[in-house]
């Protein structure tokens, strides 16, 4: 890992994300990412680069490491080896809040409702938080932006399609409606990559088509860049450009949908382990 005098003293400016943030190469990497857990290594070596534009799932059999890796992209856990880099700088010395400040979301945490307020209210906070940063450090030049948090947390709820449910409650949601509001207060942050870690689990088959299609749809309108965990084969071959197959903490295929369909050695990992 790569430190420096400047990497230490982190100003304010610079853990907000701004307009000129130029992406040269991959929007994220991971470099040689290693977490083990006790004599356990759960992700060992692990080399995935992501382009700006790029929709991308994380597959393989349970245990594989999928989610030690998101929780390391977030910033939850802190790597044994390795490094991690969004918009070309490691991140490993943020905390889990700053890397959002960076423009990248997590969707599908419950935890991110407030459960009394009602669907708008859910809303705004999401925007408001989103802008916390450039509050704080650019206060005059942004002191009147609760227009614009009205207008963001409007077009979100319009994009979910939870526009006319804006006045109720959000813990009186549907199931299904309330993971809406959670993609919405993720894309409320417009974040610049989103991290999805299972989105259709515990869901009905109805509540899954209709969270797919929303998935498909911000893809499209938004162009915005993915990595998703997935344990169903057919939303993963639906909405990815690129898959990457983990099996027991090492990465052991990626490439395009058809192509992983057809490889053998994810087969096998599927099928019950890789006997080499
Ligand atoms: N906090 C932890 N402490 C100890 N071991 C852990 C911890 N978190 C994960 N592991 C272990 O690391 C390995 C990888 O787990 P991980 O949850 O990342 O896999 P996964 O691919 O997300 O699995 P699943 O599909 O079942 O969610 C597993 O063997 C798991 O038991």
């Amino acid at each position: 890992m790569a430190t420096s005098d400047t990497d230490s003293e982190t100003t304010d400016s610079e853990t907000t994300r701004s307009d000129t943030d130029v992406v040269d190469g991959p929007l994220l990497q991971t470099e040689g990412l290693v977490k083990r857990f006790g004599g356990l290594t759960a992700t060992d070596d692990v080399d995935i680069s992501i382009e700006q534009g790029e929709r991308v799932s994380l597959i393989g059999p349970n245990g594989a490491g999928k989610s030690t890796i998101i929780n390391l992209i977030t910033r939850r856990l802190d790597p044994t080896a390795g490094d991690i880099r969004f918009k070309g700088q490691s991140i490993l010395g943020l905390s889990p809040n700053e890397v959002v400040q960076r423009g990248m979301s997590k969707s599908f945490q419950t935890a991110s409702i407030f459960p009394t307020l009602t669907v708008r209210q859910n809303a705004r906070i999401a925007a408001l938080a989103a802008e916390h940063g450039s509050f704080r450090f650019n206060f005059l030049r942004h002191r009147n932006r609760y227009p614009e948090v009205e207008e963001v947390a409007r077009e979100t709820l319009d994009s979910v399609g939870l526009w006319d449910q804006r006045e109720n409650a959000a813990e009186d949601l549907p199931y299904g409606d309330k993971r809406r509001l959670e993609i919405g207060i993720a894309l409320a942050a417009d974040p610049d990559m989103l991290l999805m870690d299972e989105p259709t689990a515990g869901m009905s088959p109805e509540e899954t088509h209709s969270t797919v299609d929303l998935i498909e749809e911000v893809k499209e309108e938004r162009g915005l860049t993915f990595l998703l965990v997935e344990h169903d084969m057919e939303i993963v071959f639906r909405v990815s450009d690129r898959i990457i197959v983990l099996n027991r903490g090492s990465v052991i295929a990626e490439g395009p949908p058809e192509e992983i369909r057809e490889n053998p050695d994810v087969q096998d990992a599927y099928l019950g382990g890789v006997e080499q």
